[in-house]
């Protein structure tokens, strides 16, 4: 079911937390809203659910126009942050739910709500707990059956909020690859909240990033990654480290700091945003590159070897942080208090004033 949203507004009181927005979904897409706290993901997706009504403008799913429709008669599934199963109610019983409080011309007859249950338990792979009571299952196992319940009406819109956002990283990776997969199978559209950058470019086909009540960019995750039309969704998505540029004897420099054009870089004065990756760290500069830092931190995170760096005689608002490989790091055996130089290879250049960036690479 593709959903069409056209120039949806809406206000709590004078506070505008949605200005008119637009979105045009296709079926069968995932698509992640991505944003900050108060970015106005929650209130757009419990408009499109019928939950909230909007001040103005028009949602159509597929060539229905749902706009004055009531919640019940969307058609849609809800999922939670929260689980929100009913703990008197085994589990079979909480996923029948949906089905069992269909109006009588519509709801299936006792024994196809049971198999349709049965059906939906296995494909959550937790059939044998269906006698359970929600206190008897895990964080992850809540989460799946608050799934199997949505699902239990067979809905062509699945809407989830932060689904995933009370559980631990491990679980949470694993029931995002298993929505995926469960998505890809059954073929419903979905649209499900985050502020995890790492879900959202993960899960979707594409990625809307929301700020203030309205949409900064919508993209598929790669592209999303590789061109950031803003600031703002350099920034959130990528640890950005911001060299403030001014353009000085052909080159861009901070205090002492200065960095060799690259070809076809503008002449002018700029940010210069730069992800943790993508550096070469010395404890020499290089004929491209002048940024000495000092190392105030160094943390082991996974694969990577990350370093907290402080400006030294160059002015910058936030600790730069510079990720590097284990064989990078232990080539080298930075210290903590040490001065070191950063020697860019690629970053995003916004000119003073502008919203758009131009990529460039040493
Ligand atoms: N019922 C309400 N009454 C008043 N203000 C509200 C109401 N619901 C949301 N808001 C405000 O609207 C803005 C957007 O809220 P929303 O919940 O949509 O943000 P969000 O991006 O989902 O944030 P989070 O990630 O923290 O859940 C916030 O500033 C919030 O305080």
């Amino acid at each position: 079911m593709s959903i069409l949203i056209e120039n949806i507004s809406k206000h709590f009181g004078s506070f505008q937390a949605l200005s008119p927005l637009s979105l045009d979904i296709n079926e069968g897409e995932m698509i992640g809203l991505l944003g900050p706290s108060g970015s106005g993901k929650t209130t757009l997706l419990r408009i499109i659910a019928g939950l909230e009504g909007a001040d103005s403008g028009r949602i159509q799913f597929g060539d229905r126009d749902v706009t004055n429709l009531h919640v019940r008669d969307r058609r849609v599934g809800f999922v939670f942050q929260n689980y929100a199963l009913f703990r008197h109610m085994t589990v079979a019983d909480n996923v029948a739910f949906g089905l069992e409080v269909l109006p009588k011309s519509k709801r299936p007859d006792a024994a196809t709500i049971r198999k349709r249950v049965m059906h939906l338990l296995d494909m959550v792979q937790l059939g044998h707990l269906a006698q359970r009571f929600p206190s008897q299952l895990s964080g992850g196992q809540k989460q799946r059956i608050a799934l199997a319940r949505a699902l239990a009406t067979q809905p062509e819109v699945l809407l989830l909020d932060e689904p995933f956002g009370a559980l631990d990283a491990k679980v949470r990776k694993e029931l995002r690859r298993w929505l995926r997969g469960l998505h890809d199978e059954l073929g419903f559209t979905s649209v499900f909240v985050t502020h995890d950058q790492e879900e959202a470019l993960e899960l979707s086909d594409r990625v809307v990033v929301m700020s203030n009540g309205h949409i900064e960019q919508i993209d598929q995750p790669g592209d999303l990654y590789a061109s950031p039309n803003s600031r703002f969704v350099f920034d959130f998505l990528g640890n950005a480290n911001v060299f403030d540029a001014q353009f000085n004897n052909e080159k861009w420099q901070n205090g002492v700091a200065s960095l060799q054009l690259p070809d076809e870089a503008p002449q002018k004065a700029g940010q210069i945003y730069l992800r943790s990756h993508e550096f070469h760290v010395s404890s020499v500069a290089t004929e491209y590159a002048s940024l000495p830092l000092k190392v105030i931190a160094i943390n082991l995170i996974g694969a990577e070897v990350r370093l907290e760096l402080d400006p030294i005689d160059w002015h910058c608002d936030n600790i730069w942080e510079v990720d590097l490989p284990h064989k990078a790091f232990d080539k080298h055996c930075f210290e903590k208090g040490q001065t070191v130089f950063v020697t860019p290879k690629a970053g995003y250049f916004f000119a003073n004033g502008q919203e758009t960036s131009q990529p460039v690479y040493w």
